[in-house]
């Protein structure tokens, strides 16, 4: 097969272009090796999603930071977490996105949340029979901003530590988990043994969107308009969990 690409490491920076004379490709590894040198650094949107006060600041923290912050703030709109982890020898810049419970923090930024994610994690508060609930609200608005059936999505039970308050059992969010084609997380930002558990959550993620060759190069024909694409690899699913 031929191929003309026009990709550049800029792309998934959201940078601007830096080369624009297309080059010919030959073999599938020639494309591979090309596009892993062209775009150097990727980054994966990963939005957090669910009511105010389960936990979506705590857990973000949590992964970006390592630590559980003394204190938050209902989130106003959104706020940023970004951290860079390495996965089978490639750099990768996980871009997480803290969003707003509120309604009044949130409703001017919702479109801003969907648009060209990667991935999503639903919280809700395990203590909290209502946050669970309305996880199908949560999803509803997902569905509604036409975020693809690809993109992965995974469900966290947060506040586990807080065992005596437990209103959601396992059972029955599992099945729901099961029910909505996501893997179930049960954690505690607060808890520091699980520590390694909530950095799982977006680990796994991770994994299985850099297993998505394809997302490359979707993400350059989105950005630019200009892959001429005659070959896509089959995606070899390496992820861990
Ligand atoms: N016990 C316990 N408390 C937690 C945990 N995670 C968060 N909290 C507490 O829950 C409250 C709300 O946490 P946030 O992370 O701010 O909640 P949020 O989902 O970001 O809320 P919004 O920004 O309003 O959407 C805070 O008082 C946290 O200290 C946890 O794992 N265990
Ligand atoms: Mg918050």
């Amino acid at each position: 097969f031929s191929l003309t690409v026009m990709a550049n490491e800029s792309l998934a920076n959201g940078g601007g272009p830096s080369q624009s004379k297309p080059r010919s490709l030959s073999s599938s590894a020639e494309l591979n090796a090309s596009m892993e040198r062209s775009v150097q650094t990727r980054i994966f949107k990963i939005i957090v999603i669910g009511d105010s006060n389960v936990g979506k600041t705590c857990l973000t923290f949590r992964f970006t930071g390592g630590s559980f912050p003394d204190k938050t703030e209902a989130t106003i709109g959104v706020d940023f977490r970004e951290k860079a982890v390495e996965i089978e020898g490639e750099k990768i810049k996980v871009q997480v996105w803290d969003t707003a419970g509120q309604e009044r923090f949130r409703k001017s930024m919702v479109e801003h949340y969907y648009r060209n994610v990667h991935a999503v994690v639903f919280v809700y508060d395990v203590t909290k029979m209502a946050s669970f609930e309305n996880l199908k609200t949560w999803i509803q608005e997902c569905n509604g901003h036409h975020v693809s059936p690809s993109v992965p999505r995974v469900l966290v039970g947060n506040k586990c530590d807080l065992v005596s308050q437990i209103q959601v059992p396992s059972n029955t969010a599992l099945k729901f988990a099961d029910a909505h084609n996501m893997l179930l997380f049960e954690t505690s930002a607060k808890d520091p043994k699980e520590t390694q558990n909530v950095e799982s959550i977006f680990m796994c993620l991770a994994c299985r969107l850099k297993a998505q060759k394809s997302l490359l190069y979707r993400d350059v024909e989105r950005e630019q308009g200009r892959l001429q694409l005659c070959h896509e690899p089959s995606p070899k699913n390496s992820c861990p969990c």
